[in-house]
């Protein structure tokens, strides 16, 4: 009989070998693929490793030697943020395409856009990955969730929905829900009337990121401060913001916990009472909404008028119900659900932290900030009511907005990597040969390292005044985006590839036109009546607190995506990262 600790052991031995096959595996793949390859000590997906590795760097560092360390660096999460172009220098000649050798999956890397475009246009063979699932199936399959003909299927409904009347009714909200942050900005400001101090900006961007996703996206519209929110109908303990509330805030953690044991939480354990709220969105959030849709669907059988309301839930059950007249190709009520948590978490994160890191850029670089306030005062009227601003007369104005956007998301890209999954071998066929990619093999696109590529950004576009310099590509410099004028586009179009917050091909994000209408319209009205600067602490001149936002933003963490550490959920004045408003006389 053997002893309990000989059956640890064989089992121990059994887990580790694991590992060592793996690794095998892998040496076997990437030499077979001809590719370079990247040999890391561990592998970037174990879970535990997920959860802890962040937190032990500073340790690992101090502990283990040099040239071990700079390699397992590459497995802790978020480190294309950090490692830029280092490991490609380092170990890979600069190559751009290669195969990391760990001890996990099977992991493709690229940061070349000629294969990037390649893996991005063939959703067919290059497939979501297996943990998408985990976080965003939650309630219900949905377009990202789905491959081959499901998601086709889906996508054709979804890709109709996000229309230039979503936009319309995007721009209004936005336009509101900036109005409600300033007058609550300075209504709870110790400062003068004439400028405000607060930490709290950050999480009003989020606050106006989910009022935007639910009154543009479901007609649940509320005011800024929430005074106007519906009490929960009988039955309930949330109401349908309050449970979108509690599922986003805790998508990345918690919301991946059992039902039960989010249930019986004990009361004596830590985030009890979130944990309590959590449970009942958990369980309210579909059955809100259903009612919704069930409602969405009254009102339009009684309107006599084919007219239908402008947000995406209406748009939604409109085009999947003419979908099911042609062709039977309806959405179920469990995709309906799906889709809609899906635009809900989808557009809340990117969104909310493209601002976030925006505030903190305007606060960086004033000339910047001067720049755009050019635009702002030719394209919006001092003089008019928010009620008066027009989608169709300022939006398309506002080109210099949408470059500080693009340059904003060009280099704190929200999904610093795109991944993608082969289930059979692929080839890849480009300029400069044919790649083949393993079975069964995660495919990533850094896409930090892809938008620093010099061949496409280095000094592009430099404007009168401006100077080249051979790390352009790494500087925040908006005018990069705007061509020369008489251009055929007055937007710069980067090369098939090059460029890919939103991905590319043809699955590329539904969203991005509504997230850039939020995007240009809360800049446009926060700057049209203040200017945003750094607030200095206790002995720091301005200068250094400019720098302090760059170390900040240097410092972001990965969490689904990237983020500014530490500026979210403050409790208290000396929490987070204060930005200061000052109002601005436009006479
Ligand atoms: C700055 C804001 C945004 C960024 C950077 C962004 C980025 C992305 C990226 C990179 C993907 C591809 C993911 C993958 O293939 O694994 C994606 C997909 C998607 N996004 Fe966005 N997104 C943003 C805003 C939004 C908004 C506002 C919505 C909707 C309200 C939305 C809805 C979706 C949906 C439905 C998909 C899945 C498409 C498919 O697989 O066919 N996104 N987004």
């Amino acid at each position: 009989m053997p002893s309990i600790l000989q059956i640890v052991g064989i089992l121990i031995a059994a887990y580790c070998s694991t590992f060592i096959y793996c690794f095998v595996r892998n040496l076997y793949y990437a030499s077979k693929s001809g590719l370079p390859m990247l040999v890391v000590p561990w592998d970037q997906n174990h879970f535990v490793w997920m959860v802890t590795a962040v937190a032990l760097r500073p340790h690992l560092e101090k502990w283990l030697p040099k040239s071990i360390y700079k390699r397992l660096r590459l497995t802790i999460y978020g480190w294309e943020f950090h490692e830029r172009g280092r490991p490609h220098k380092e170990y890979l000649g600069g190559k751009r395409t290669y195969m990391h050798v760990g001890l996990g999956r099977s992991e493709f890397w690229t940061s070349d856009a000629e294969v990037v475009w390649e893996v991005l246009r063939r959703p067919n063979d290059f497939h979501q990955l297996d943990l998408t699932d985990l976080f965003m199936a939650r309630f219900g399959h949905n377009v990202l969730t789905t491959n081959g003909d499901r998601w086709a299927r889906q996508r054709k409904v979804v890709a109709s929905v996000i229309n230039e009347r979503i936009s319309k009714a995007v721009f209004d909200e936005s336009v509101r829900q900036t109005e409600g942050l300033m007058d609550e900005v300075y209504r709870s400001s110790s400062d003068t009337s004439d400028c405000a101090e607060t930490n709290k900006l950050f999480d009003m961007m989020k606050k106006i990121t989910i009022h935007v996703l639910s009154g543009a996206g479901m007609g649940a519209t509320v005011s800024f401060s929430g005074d106007t929110l519906e009490k929960p109908k009988p039955g309930y303990k949330l109401n349908y913001i309050e449970s979108v509330k509690s599922v986003i805030y805790n998508i990345t953690g918690p919301m991946l916990l059992p039902q039960w044991l989010l249930a019986n939480w004990p009361s004596t354990w830590p985030a009890a009472e979130n944990m309590r709220t959590l449970s009942c969105a958990m369980r309210e959030f579909p059955v809100h909404t259903k009612d919704m849709i069930e409602q969405e669907r009254q009102r339009a059988a009684a309107s006599k008028s084919a007219e239908t309301r402008s947000n995406i839930m209406s748009q939604l059950l409109k085009a999947s119900e003419s979908e099911a007249d042609m062709k039977g190709n309806a959405l179920s009520e469990e995709e309906m659900i799906g889709n809609l948590f899906l635009f809900t978490i989808a557009g809340f994160d990117t969104t909310a932290n493209t601002l976030s890191y925006a505030l903190a850029l305007l606060a960086r670089y004033p000339a910047w900030q001067d720049w755009l306030l050019e635009e702002v005062d030719q394209i919006v009227p001092s003089t008019a009511t928010a009620a008066e601003l027009d989608y169709t007369t300022v939006y398309p104005k506002a080109n210099r907005t949408v470059a500080f956007m693009l340059e904003t998301l060009r280099l704190f890209t929200p999904l610093i990597h795109i991944s993608k999954q082969t289930a059979t071998a692929q080839t890849i066929q480009t300029s400069t040969g044919a790649y083949w990619i393993p079975p069964k093999t995660t495919c990533y696109v850094n896409t930090i390292l892809l938008h620093l590529d010099p061949a496409v950004w280095r000094n592009l576009n430099i404007q009168p005044g401006e100077e080249s310099s051979d790390d352009d590509e790494t500087l925040f410099r908006p005018t990069r985006w705007l061509n020369p004028s008489g251009s055929a586009h007055v937007i710069f179009q980067p090369p098939r590839g090059s460029y890919v917050p939103w991905s590319t091909g043809p699955r590329v994000c539904p969203g991005m036109g509504m997230a850039r209408v939020e995007f240009v319209t809360v800049m446009l009205m926060l700057l049209r009546r203040n200017r945003i600067q750094a607030v200095c602490l206790d002995g720091e001149d301005e200068k250094q607190a400019q720098l302090r936002l760059e170390s900040r933003m240097r410092k972001s963490q990965s969490i689904l995506t990237l983020q500014m550490e530490g500026i979210y959920d403050v409790k208290d004045a000396t929490d987070g990262l204060s930005l200061r408003l000052v109002k601005r006389n436009r006479e």
